[in-house]
C-alpha cells in the first residue's frame, strides 16, 4: 500500500483541495518531539507496582489526556498488550476510580474500530494537515505511531509533538471517558502533521460504545461537592452532535453540559 499511495505526487504542488485556511496550517515552525508525555510500562502492571501504574495513568489521564504505554517485547502486539492494560483498568475500577466490576465490559466497550492512516510524503507540510485538530468522540483510543513522527497534542496553549517510541503504544482518553469521569479524566485535543521525507502509517484502535449506550457521569467519581457536569444521553446522539461540529471540542460537549 505504501508504495502505491506514497507514489502519487512526485514532486508536484500540493493540490489546491489539500491547502487549509491561514489560521489552521501548521506552518513552518518545527515543533520536537516532547519527552514530558509520560510513558507508562506495562510489564511493570502485575503485583505490587499494579498501584503504581494505575496511579500513573490516572495522573497523565488527567493533565494530558494522553499517555504512552510500553512492553519490553520486540514486536508490539495490540492484543497482548490490551490483555495488559486490561489488568489495569481492573484495577483503576476496583482501587482508585470505585466502578463496578464489568464497568467497562458490555456497551460502554461494545464496538472496536481499527483504522490504518496513511500519510503519503508531502510537497509542503506548513500548508496541511494529515488530520486536522479534533478530540476523539469514543470511550479510549489506542494508537501504534510506527517511528515517524506527525501526531501533536494541545497543551496550555500550544502544540506539543508526541515522540514515536520504539514498542509503544499512545493512549488517549475520549470524550465518554471525560463525561463519565464528571471532567476528572481529559479528552486532548490531537491533529496529525505530514512531513517531506517519508512516509507515515498509524494505526488506531478505537474502542466506542454501542449506540444505544447510556453515557452520563458516575455517581461514584462525583465528588460530594460537585453536581454531574453533563445529563445522560444515549451514545448515538452525541454521535449526530459530533460529526458537525468535529475540530471543536467544547461545542461537541455543550449540548449535553448541565449547567448548575
Ligand atoms: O495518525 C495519527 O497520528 C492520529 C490519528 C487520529 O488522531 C485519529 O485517527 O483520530
Ligand atoms: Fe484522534
Amino acid at each position: 500500500m505504501e508504495k502505491l499511495v506514497s507514489n502519487w505526487f512526485n514532486d508536484q504542488a500540493l493540490p489546491q483541495s489539500y491547502i487549509f485556511p491561514p489560521e489552521t496550517r501548521p506552518g513552518n515552525h518545527t515543533i520536537p518531539g516532547c519527552s514530558t508525555i509520560p510513558v507508562v510500562d506495562l510489564s511493570k502492571a502485575s503485583g505490587l507496582d499494579r498501584t503504581g501504574i494505575v496511579q500513573q495513568i490516572l495522573k497523565a489521564s488527567r493533565e494530558f489526556g494522553f499517555f504512552q504505554r510500553t512492553r519490553p517485547a520486540s514486536t508490539p502486539r495490540i492484543r497482548n498488550d490490551l490483555a495488559g492494560f486490561k489488568q489495569v483498568v481492573q484495577t483503576m475500577k476496583r482501587k482508585r476510580l470505585g466502578l463496578s466490576s464489568g464497568f467497562f465490559g458490555d456497551k460502554l466497550s461494545e464496538s472496536v474500530l481499527l483504522s490504518v492512516n496513511h500519510y503519503p510524503p508531502c510537497p509542503d507540510p506548513s500548508l496541511t494537515l494529515g488530520v486536522s485538530r479534533h478530540c476523539d468522540p469514543n470511550l479510549l483510543t489506542i494508537l501504534h505511531q510506527g517511528d515517524v513522527s506527525g501526531l501533536q497534542v494541545y497543551r496550555d496553549g500550544e502544540w506539543i509533538g508526541v515522540e514515536p517510541l520504539h514498542n509503544a503504544f499512545v493512549v488517549n482518553i475520549g470524550h465518554q471517558l471525560q463525561i463519565i469521569s464528571n471532567n476528572k479524566l481529559k479528552s486532548a485535543e490531537h491533529r496529525a502533521v505530514t512531513n517531506s521525507e517519508v512516509a507515515r502509517t498509524t494505526a488506531a484502535f478505537f474502542i466506542y460504545p454501542s449506540d444505544d449506550c447510556i453515557i452520563e457521569p458516575v455517581k461514584s467519581l462525583i465528588d460530594t461537592d460537585e453536581s454531574p457536569a453533563y445529563r445522560a444521553f444515549r451514545f448515538k446522539e452525541f454521535q449526530l452532535n459530533y460529526v458537525s461540529r468535529i475540530g471543536n471540542p467544547e461545542e461537541s460537549l455543550e449540548p449535553f453540559k448541565l449547567h448548575v
